[in-house]
């Protein structure tokens, strides 16, 4: 409501898209950011195979991230009219340099090795949609939006394992940390205003492209913790 003044009546109102959306399909977004195996690892009734499952399918799909984030930079450096987007998604995929040298430290730590390890279905589908969301054909909003709700996911949920009253075993807050930390949530919302931006422009066929992406980050993001809960 805080915009009313500034929208004009035949301008319908467009910002705040995320947010809505996000009210809209508040099942799916608490299904995908307070699910059993995150619960259990706040709660510290985690069972370390299920961990370690996610820990194995988490690396091979941060190795597919990297040529997604490549290409939401590279769509920043053309497409987005915004010279400060570069900054953020380049920070983004920096930092992805540290987090994969985590996993492998890990990886050793919970003997986990990643050389044996096949992505199981949700990993591959999930993978496969990163894809298809590299084509040009995708409009750099609806890009930014997957991207903003793929990171959100995760800083919502490793977030929630923090907070005050957590039971989260003291081997496991790194991974916590990694997700849940401020300056992780504070990018996760650079992202979000990049991608609010963007769809305040948009056309309706690009919004409702838009929202149909976020439902389907959220859906994917469910199905992994679905597959790392069943263990492996
Ligand atoms: C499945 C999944 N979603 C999101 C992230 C966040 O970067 C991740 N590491 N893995």
């Amino acid at each position: 409501m805080k915009n009313l003044e500034t929208s004009s009546m035949e301008e319908p109102e467009k910002t705040g898209m995320i947010d809505t959306w996000l009210d809209k399909h508040s099942s799916i977004y608490t299904a995908a950011t307070r699910h059993a195996f995150v619960v259990s690892i706040r709660d510290g009734s985690v069972d370390l195979s299920s961990f370690r499952t996610w820990l194995g399918q988490d690396y091979l799909f941060v190795r597919g991230f990297v040529p997604f984030v490549a290409n939401v930079l590279i769509r920043a450096g053309k497409e987005s009219g915004e010279s400060s987007d570069m900054e953020v998604i380049l920070g983004g995929l920096a930092s992805l340099y540290d987090e994969i040298e985590w996993f492998k430290r890990e990886g050793s730590k919970w003997n986990v090795d990643f050389s044996t390890i096949v992505p199981q279905k949700a990993n591959q589908e999930y993978r496969r949609f990163l894809e298809a969301l590299m084509s040009s054909e995708v409009k750099y909003a609806v890009i930014m939006t997957a991207f903003w709700a793929i990171e959100a996911v995760y800083q919502e949920s490793f977030a929630h394992c923090l907070e005050d009253g957590n039971k989260t075993p003291a081997e496991l807050t790194g991974a916590c940390h990694r997700w849940g930390n401020d300056g992780f949530k504070k990018y996760c919302l650079s992202v979000k205003n990049i991608a609010e931006r963007c769809l305040e422009n948009a056309s309706s066929e690009v919004l409702a492209e838009a929202e149909n992406v976020l439902v389907r980050v959220l859906e994917h993001e469910l199905a992994f913790w679905e597959m790392s809960r069943g263990g492996n």
